[in-house]
């Protein structure tokens, strides 16, 4: 294999990319993409696949019935459409002697360790025995309370479960640029990115189209995620001639958003991966020093505050005292029982509680500093 070729990449086709705007999937299209990442598989790239157009291509088998604007008829479409994108793929894999094995997701699948760990066996099973995999939102069944929502923030997931090198968004423009081009004829490209902070996310809008969802906000959102992992990201046009091979082969095309740190051990991906947090702990500077700079175990006697209401186990944010996030975590106590620890020494725990888990709130392999 060349050496300069990422090892794992996941490649992520936005219903943009699929349908190139028109309403239906456009196979000739689809089958370019195909081809490239063939090429890349066969150069021993392993290819993990997210695919959107679901939706786009029930209402195209079903010829465009006017439908209820409700959640009922977008999972009908996606039960429809889902069972034709599939079949779509595997036929223009099979064109390349490859097949697909599809992996339909929902958020209750990574939150719940166990299931994020058959979830990562069954992409690694796929892999070993060189088949792409294909996933998508489980859409049909999915309720907007266990939904990811966005297949940008999916494939950012996925890159984490399946521990890849790099994630590459494809959809219709040519990466982030400073304003919504499609209202902003000047807006400028972004080429790189190396901080994801308050004034970039100020410049990404919505999805322009009926089709998309979440628009580049969602976009720069799984770039977060995946930087944070130590995953490279790239944002570019699906349109632009042999792009997958171009930006695999290190081309600056669109916007490149860097890798912060080295990749993460298997747990602090899922800390990252798995349920979105349900609480906060707010840390004195001695503390936020001990965890940042020397990767120590969060103790109570760091602990200024605690917001919210969880059980031991619950994955919680982290901050400074100005309430800058710092990190994640996950607690080994609940609310009640850390708000009676604000300050105490581990020793303590014992006689102010009648119990302990143990002297860390959260241990460092329990902790991922950001
Ligand atoms: N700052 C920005 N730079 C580029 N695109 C932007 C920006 N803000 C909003 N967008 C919109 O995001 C859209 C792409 O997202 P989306 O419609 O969800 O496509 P996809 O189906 O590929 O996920 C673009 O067509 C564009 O209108
Ligand atoms: N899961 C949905 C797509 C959701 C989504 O994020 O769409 P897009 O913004 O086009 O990537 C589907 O298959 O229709």
């Amino acid at each position: 294999m060349d050496k300069d070729l990422p090892k794992r990449v996941v490649v992520k086709l936005g219903t943009s990319v699929l349908t190139c705007g028109s309403p239906k999937l456009d196979r000739s299209h689809m089958v370019e993409l195909v081809r490239q990442m063939a090429r890349l598989h066969q150069a021993g790239v392993e290819i993990i696949l997210v695919t959107s157009g679901a939706i786009a291509a029930g209402r195209e088998h079903l010829g465009f019935p006017t439908l209820a604007d409700s959640m009922a008829s977008k999972q009908m479409l996606a039960a429809v459409g889902q069972s034709q994108l599939i079949q779509v793929w595997e036929q223009l894999f099979n064109l390349y002697g490859l097949h697909v094995g599809q992996i339909l997701l929902t958020r209750a699948d990574l939150d719940d360790r166990e299931r994020y760990l058959n979830a990562r066996d069954t992409l690694q099973a796929l892999l070993d025995h060189r088949i792409i995999p294909v996933i998508n939102e489980n859409d049909a069944v999915a309720i907007a309370e266990i939904k990811v929502g966005d297949n940008d923030n999916l494939s950012a997931l996925a890159a984490l479960l399946a521990q890849a090198d790099s994630l590459l968004l494809l959809t219709d423009q040519q990466g982030l640029y400073s304003a919504d081009p499609r209202n902003n004829p000047d807006a400028q490209l972004i080429p790189q990115v190396a901080l994801i902070d308050d004034s970039l996310r100020a410049l990404a809008g919505g999805s322009g189209s009926t089709l998309g969802t979440g628009g580049m906000a969602t976009k720069l959102q799984a770039a977060d995620v995946a930087m944070r992992a130590g995953i490279e990201v790239v944002v570019t046009s699906g349109q632009t001639e042999g792009v997958i091979e171009r930006v695999c082969r290190g081309e600056a095309l669109g916007t490149r958003f860097l890798p912060q740190g080295d990749a993460l051990d298997s747990r602090k991906r899922w800390i990252l991966a798995g349920p979105p947090p349900c609480g906060t702990l707010r840390l004195d500077p001695g503390a936020v020093k001990a965890l940042c700079q020397s990767g120590s175990s969060l103790l109570a006697k760091g602990i200024c505050a605690v917001e919210g209401d969880f059980i031991r186990g619950a994955t919680l944010t982290l901050t400074d005292p100005a309430g800058g996030v710092i990190g994640r975590g996950i607690s080994r106590y609940g609310s009640t029982d850390i708000a009676r620890l604000l300050g105490a020494h581990s020793s303590d725990i014992e006689s102010i509680l009648g119990f302990s888990y143990g002297p860390a709130v959260i241990h460092r392999n329990d902790l991922v500093v950001l």
